[in-house]
C-alpha cells in the first residue's frame, strides 16, 4: 500500500513593520491583524530599513524613503499620515532666528523630517551645519547647538513643555510658538506656507512584487473607522502615556489626514520633485 501524503504547502505569514507613534494610534491601536499577518514595531529609520532589506513586507515608512525607492515600492492608495498646516510633532527648536542658525542637531530616528528640513533650508538659501545627535531639545540647545530637530512623541511632549500649558480655547486659532527663550518652528506649517499643500509624512509601502493580502487592507480600514470614531478614547489613553492634557492630544490627532486624498498626493509629488528630483513615478495600488 502506498502512502501518499498530500504535499503540504507552507504559507509564510505576511510581515508588517509598524512605526507605532501616537500619530498612527487611530489606525494601529484598534487593528486586529488577520491570522495571515505578523507585525513588529520600531522607529521610522528602523522600519524603513526593514522594508528595504526584506525583513518585513509592508510598513508605514517615511514618505521620502518611498520616493527614493519608487522604482521597487508601491504604496497603499488610501492610507497616509499627513497634515495641512502644523503637525506639532516635527519641530525645529531654536534659540536664534532661522537665518542665523549655525549648528543644527538632527535625530537619527527620522528620514522624513531631515529631508523636509533640507528642502526648507535650501528654499531660504540657508546652509547651517547639520549633525547627528540624540537627546532632548533643551539639553542639546544648552550644549552648543542653536537648533535641534525632533520628531514624534518626544517632539510633541517637548513642544508642549516649551509653549504650554494652555487651554482648549488657545489651541485654535493661535498657538504660541515661543517659550523659555526657545522658538519652535513646525516644519509642516513651514511647508504649508511655502506650498499651500498638505505634507505627507508616511505612507504604507510594500514591494511591488509582494502586495499585502486583501484581508489586511480590510482590517486596516475597519481599524481606522474604529479609531477615528472613538478619537476621544484613543486620545485619553495616549494623553496618559504621554503625560499631556487630553485636549492637546485630541487636537493633535484630529489634525491628521489618514486617507491619502488628492490634495495629499499633490503635496507628496511636489515634495518628491524638490527632495529627490530624479525619482521614479510614484505608484499607488
Ligand atoms: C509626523 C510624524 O510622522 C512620522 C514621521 C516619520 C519620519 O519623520 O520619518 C515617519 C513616519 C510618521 O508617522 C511624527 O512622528 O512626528
Amino acid at each position: 500500500m502506498t502512502n501518499h501524503q498530500p504535499s503540504s504547502i507552507i504559507h509564510h505569514p505576511y510581515r508588517a513593520g509598524w512605526i507605532h507613534f501616537t500619530n498612527v494610534a487611530p489606525i494601529l491601536d484598534p487593528l486586529v491583524l488577520p491570522p495571515s499577518v505578523t507585525a513588529i514595531t520600531g522607529v521610522p529609520t528602523a522600519m524603513n530599513e526593514a522594508l528595504l532589506s526584506g525583513r518585513v513586507d509592508i510598513a508605514n515608512i517615511s514618505a521620502v524613503e518611498f520616493i527614493r525607492h519608487a522604482d521597487t515600492l508601491a504604496a497603499l492608495p488610501d492610507f497616509s499620515v499627513a497634515v495641512l498646516g502644523p503637525v506639532y510633532s516635527v519641530n525645529l527648536f531654536h534659540t536664534r532666528p532661522l537665518e542665523q542658525l549655525r549648528r543644527i542637531a538632527l535625530t537619527s530616528q527620522s528620514a522624513m523630517s531631515v529631508a523636509l528640513l533640507e528642502v526648507l533650508l535650501a528654499q531660504r538659501g540657508l546652509t547651517p551645519m547639520l549633525e547627528r545627535a540624540e537627546g532632548e531639545a533643551e539639553a542639546l540647545l544648552a550644549s552648543g547647538y542653536d537648533g535641534v530637530l525632533r520628531i514624534g512623541d518626544n517632539a510633541l511632549r517637548e513642544w508642549y513643555g516649551v509653549v504650554g500649558p494652555f487651554g482648549e480655547d488657545v489651541i485654535v486659532p493661535e498657538i504660541p510658538q515661543v517659550g523659555r527663550g526657545i522658538t519652535v518652528t513646525d516644519l509642516a506649517e513651514e511647508w504649508f506656507h511655502l506650498t499651500g499643500h498638505p505634507f505627507v509624512f508616511a505612507v504604507w509601502a510594500y514591494r511591488k512584487d509582494n502586495p499585502p493580502p486583501p484581508e489586511l487592507l480590510l482590517a486596516m480600514r475597519a481599524a481606522r473607522r474604529e479609531g477615528i470614531g472613538h478619537l476621544a478614547e484613543v486620545s485619553g489613553r495616549h494623553a496618559q502615556k504621554l503625560g499631556l492634557p487630553e485636549d492637546v492630544v485630541q487636537h493633535y490627532l484630529w489634525n491628521f489626514r489618514y486617507h491619502l486624498e488628492e490634495a495629499d498626493r499633490l503635496g507628496l509629488n511636489e515634495f518628491a520633485d524638490l527632495a529627490v528630483p530624479e525619482h521614479a513615478p510614484l505608484t499607488f495600488g
